[in-house]
């Protein structure tokens, strides 16, 4: 792919998916430009680790630039959009990874008949596992959103999904690995409080996740049959979910997901 594409914010999201772009070896260095507001000692950050193009003139990163990724957070993008519209044009294609944010939105924010595709990654992006969600806006065509696709594919996998359905899916993919990273948090004190080594601890737990993930994908059975293989009767597995389930964690766990749905909408209104 020989198309430029710069970054509208230098964050954690713009850096999971330059980094793995480049890892895939999808994009060369050369044909990326990071842009952020202020942060210059980021900028160098950026560059020192992977020799992309940091820049601080908007008119000189966008102008030219074949894809315009926004990687700002909600309460950012007037502003941002505001500092690169009148660098922006017809032809370029514009990939919103913004939660909550409309592609309607952004069009008419940006003011002009432009192609928006609205992505939802995760950091996972960074080692080519991202779960990317994608939503076409109302300009782009079938061959933008291959594009889009295809750029993705490189960093992970990719769902087509119906932009109504973004907001869940951020909740669920977008935010996911919090959670499990949240989940890690709780095992690893459950194991150092019992006393055992935290380096050993840790170990354990990550190649426990890493397992019950690639079980979920490679043993064609679904995760309540996966787990009931694990459920002696009388055992250690029945007495931790039996404690599971008196805390309610089901319902907690939907309640939580619903929290990030529905933050997600909120940020669209915003
Ligand atoms: N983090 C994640 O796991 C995911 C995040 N997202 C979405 O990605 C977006 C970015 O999130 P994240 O990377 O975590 O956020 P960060 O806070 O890490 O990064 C935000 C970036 O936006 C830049 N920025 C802010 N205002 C402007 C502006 N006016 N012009 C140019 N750049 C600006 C900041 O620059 P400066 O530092 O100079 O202010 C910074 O580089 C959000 O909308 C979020 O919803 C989506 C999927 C996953
Ligand atoms: O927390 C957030 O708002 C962003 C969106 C998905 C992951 N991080």
């Amino acid at each position: 792919m020989n198309k430029m594409i710069a970054f509208l914010g230098a964050g954690s999201v713009a850096e999971a998916v330059i980094s793995g772009m480049l890892r895939s070896e999808m994009v060369n260095r050369e044909q990326i430009i990071v842009t952020n507001r202020s942060n210059q000692e980021r900028l160098e950050k950026m560059k020192s680790k992977y020799n992309v193009q940091c820049m601080k003139d908007k008119e000189k990163a966008f102008k030219h630039a074949d894809i315009v990724v926004l990687a700002v957070k909600p309460n950012n993008v007037d502003e941002s959009l505001e500092s690169i519209k009148a660098y922006l044009n017809p032809k370029q294609l514009i990939i919103s990874i913004i939660a909550g944010v409309t592609t309607e939105s952004i069009t008419n924010k940006i003011g002009i008949d432009v192609a928006v595709v609205r992505v939802m990654p995760n950091t996972s992006a960074s080692i080519g596992y991202s779960a990317t969600a994608i939503t076409a806006g109302q300009f782009a065509t079938d061959e933008q959103v291959a594009l889009v696709e295809a750029l993705f594919k490189s960093i992970g996998i990719t769902s087509i999904v119906a932009e109504d359905d973004m907001h869940i899916v951020t909740a669920v993919s977008g935010s996911g690995p919090a959670y499990v990273y949240y989940l890690v948090e709780a095992m690893e004190k459950a194991a150092t409080d019992a006393g055992l080594d935290s380096a050993i601890a840790n170990q354990l737990i990550t190649q426990t996740i890493i397992g019950a993930g690639e079980m979920l994908r490679q043993s064609g059975e679904t995760a309540v049959e996966l787990r009931k293989k694990i459920t002696s009767a009388k055992g250690t597995t029945e007495a931790g979910i039996k404690s599971l389930e008196e805390a309610n964690f089901q319902t907690i766990v939907v309640e939580s997901l619903k929290c990030a749905r529905d933050r997600s909408i909120e940020l669209g209104k915003n």
